[in-house]
């Protein structure tokens, strides 16, 4: 198979907000979505689908919102909406290299964007449209990793690439343990078991009950999406299958 060649067929990428405000402390860093944005539209020049779901921790956290006071479904919500503002901002940064695309919102703003339409969103992959998944699952208290792995199992995509903050999933948190040590490859069983929060668990029960392979990897090294695509090991793959020892 040519050096080049990807894996996948179609896949769900899950970008990190909070990746996306590089050295600041908050929003977007401009620089840092025009990587990402050339990034991923190289891969999509490899022709292989995509469909994109992007986190709003850069701008608005629920259970951040929830802890100082505020109603958590309200907080929620508004959470929700920074993913909006994300998506759109990746839009652009996307079509400016000419790669066409379409934001579809699990929260109607008919004049933002499109409704979430399942049907529709497979067909937009079938022509080659990067499709991003806005306003999480539309649902307050879950999170953008459940909508990414709710939204791969719809899509039947091959695979859910998480691209986050760290470069993979370790056996307590890599950001508050120096001491924490990488998996290469990790159950969903594991992941469950030994509650390793790099993911939510609704989203680990998802992924396990549907039989979708999980690829957590860092975002803020440059061609890592690349590297994964075309079956490099890369990050931690988390499957099912059994526990390592
Ligand atoms: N066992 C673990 N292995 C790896 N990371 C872990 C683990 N436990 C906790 N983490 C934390 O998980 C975080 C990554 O997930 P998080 O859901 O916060 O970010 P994200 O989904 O990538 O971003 P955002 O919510 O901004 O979209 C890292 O910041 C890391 O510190
Ligand atoms: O389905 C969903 C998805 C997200 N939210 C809210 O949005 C923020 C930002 O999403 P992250 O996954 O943390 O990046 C999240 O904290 C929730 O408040 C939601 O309610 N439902």
């Amino acid at each position: 198979m040519a050096k080049d060649a990807p894996i996948y067929r179609r896949v769900l990428l899950k970008l990190s907000g909070e990746a996306l405000m590089g050295d600041g402390n908050y929003g977007i860093e401009p620089r840092v979505i025009e990587e990402i944005a050339e990034e991923i539209a190289q891969v999509h020049r490899l022709g292989v689908e995509m469909a994109l779901v992007i986190g709003g921790g850069n701008i608005f956290r629920g259970v951040s919102a929830a802890s100082q006071g505020m109603d958590r479904a309200t907080a929620d919500y508004m959470g929700m909406l920074a993913t909006v503002m994300n998506a759109l901002a990746l839009q652009q940064a996307l079509e400016r290299r000419g790669v066409t695309t379409r934001v579809q919102s699990a929260i109607d703003m008919k004049e933002v964007a499109e409704p979430y339409i399942r049907r529709r969103a497979i067909r937009h992959l079938e022509k080659g449209r990067i499709v991003i998944f806005a306003a999480g699952t539309g649902l307050p208290f879950f999170t953008t990793d459940t909508a990414a792995a709710l939204r791969a199992v719809e899509i039947g995509a091959s695979v859910l690439l998480k691209a986050t903050k760290v470069d993979g999933v370790y056996d307590s948190d890599p950001m508050k343990d120096a001491g924490a040590r990488k998996y290469d490859r990790v159950t969903f069983s594991e992941v469950l078991q030994k509650n390793l929060k790099v993911m939510d668990a609704t989203a680990i029960s998802m992924a396990r009950d549907h039989n979708l392979p999980v690829i957590v990897f860092s975002l803020r090294k440059r061609g890592n999406i690349h590297k994964v695509v075309v079956g490099q090991t890369v990050g931690t793959l988390v499957e099912g299958g059994a526990d390592a020892e």
